[in-house]
């Protein structure tokens, strides 16, 4: 059945009467809503797999670096060499911040959320960019300018992509009393950022597995943040205008926000043996274990065993086999108590407190990665747009009359 106009037609006309309209189908969440085509990444619950333009990113987080992902989610094909040599060079020109973002961090509380700063920080940028108002030109139907105009939102995308690493990283130093550590653009993606959050160039294989994890989280499809950028997008508003948003919805704990969530908790635990009575409070209190279940896979996320493997290596490097045993026996003891598997969220939360980053960065650099993602629908949806615009069914008062003035 098709959802009713809001307040008006059948709905309306029925509540203004004094009766109830008949509720229409009603998709709360729009969980297992199919809203439109993308071309980008295909989740297969069934079988466990995520695939980029068809790529399995298990392949891609093994055997690519995060630059060559993010091209791909741009372009639908790895780039070839002397490509991905101009965008690797083009993403480290970009990485320095200036003093007026800059300035901007400094005028954050230091209280306050870095998937805030992040948030305030990616707005400012967009008051200042170039091709911002370029980039909302519709283009007209005209094939060329829509390259022209698709070539520009890459370069935005670009810009963002490699000044976000610089902006965490310099925020987490801010907030433990340190100066920031300038990019070195001798450095990839993934070690440029453990550099600049540490001041010394990370291990190789520890660089290597922080890695893995920003391929696995530089896209998951329609999921909430991405969508939101579509919804912006839809608009016609900007690139910058839809990021800021997707990080706004990437902050909560039912999305981004659970890699944080679920790293305090197994801090909270402390041991494997406090795992059974703990987990019997939490679910006695019907609180949600963050880092646990997901809106569409039922069955166990496609890239958890990638980032299991992960943090089995981070931990042989970094000393983090008691945590692991608390992290491994929650698993345990959830899928016992309530059949639920683990998401993405919690071995990325263990390991990066094992990398030496500290919690609150956990989201943010989630975001850092995500912008790949982010980026790619944005295009997509603004290749076929249609304004994002669905129905409620109103269940408010019925139609009444101001009373007249006395
Ligand atoms: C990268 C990402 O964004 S992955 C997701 C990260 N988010 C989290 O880890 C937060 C914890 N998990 C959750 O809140 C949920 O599993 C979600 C929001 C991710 C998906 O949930 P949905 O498909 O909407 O299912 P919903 O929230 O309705 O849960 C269905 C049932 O399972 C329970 N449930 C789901 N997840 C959890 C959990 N983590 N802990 C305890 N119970 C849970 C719910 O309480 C609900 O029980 P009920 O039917 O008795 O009320
Ligand atoms: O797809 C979702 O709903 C959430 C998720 O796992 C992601 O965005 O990586």
């Amino acid at each position: 059945m098709r959802d009713s106009p809001d307040g008006a037609g059948r709905g309306g006309e029925a509540t203004a009467h004094g009766a109830r309209a008949p509720v229409p189908d009603i998709h709360q969440g729009l969980a297992d809503v199919v809203v439109d085509s993308t071309a980008i990444a295909a989740i297969d619950p069934a079988t466990q797999s995520l695939t980029y333009r068809g790529y399995p990113v298990e392949q891609l987080a093994r055997q690519c670096s995060f630059e060559e992902v993010a091209y791909l989610l741009w372009n639908a094909e790895l780039p070839e060499p002397a490509r991905l040599h101009r965008f690797i060079e083009r993403e480290r020109e970009h990485r320095r911040t200036d003093r007026p973002v800059n300035d901007l961090m400094a005028l954050m509380p230091q209280r306050c959320p870095p998937m805030d700063v992040l948030r305030t920080v990616v707005g400012f940028l967009g008051s200042r960019d170039p091709d911002e108002d370029a980039a909302m030109v519709d283009p007209g139907g005209s094939r060329d300018a829509a390259a022209l105009q698709e070539g520009r939102q890459q370069d935005e995308a670009l810009r963002l992509m490699a000044l976000m690493p610089t902006v965490v990283a310099a925020d987490m130093r801010r907030r433990r009393g340190l100066a920031p550590v300038a990019p070195d653009e001798r450095l990839g993606f993934a070690a440029n950022f453990l550099h600049m959050c540490h001041g010394e160039v990370p291990d190789p294989e520890l660089a290597r597995a922080f890695e893995a994890s920003l391929i696995l989280y530089g896209e998951h499809s329609f999921n909430a943040s991405a969508f939101t950028a579509r919804v912006i997008t839809s608009t016609q508003s900007d690139l910058y205008s839809a990021v800021t948003g997707a990080i706004g919805a990437l902050k909560g704990p039912l999305h981004g926000g659970a890699n944080e969530a679920s790293m305090r908790n197994l801090l909270e635990i402390g041991s494997r043996e406090r795992v059974g009575d703990w987990l019997r409070g939490e679910l006695d209190s019907h609180r949600k274990v963050m880092g646990f279940g997901h809106r569409v896979y039922k069955n166990g996320d496609s890239r958890v065993p990638t980032m299991r493997a992960a943090l089995g290596e981070i931990a042989e490097r970094r000393g983090g086999q008691e945590l692991l045993a608390v992290y491994d026996e929650l698993e345990r003891a959830m899928a016992d108590a309530t059949g639920l598997k683990p998401n993405v969220d919690y071995p990325v939360g263990l390991s990066y407190y094992l990398l030496g980053i500290d919690i609150a960065m956990f989201t943010p650099i989630f975001a850092m990665a995500r912008i790949a993602g982010w980026a790619a629908h944005i295009i997509e949806q603004r290749r076929s747009n249609h304004l994002i615009r669905p129905l409620a069914h109103y269940e408010g008062l019925a139609r009444r009359d101001v009373p007249a003035a006395s």
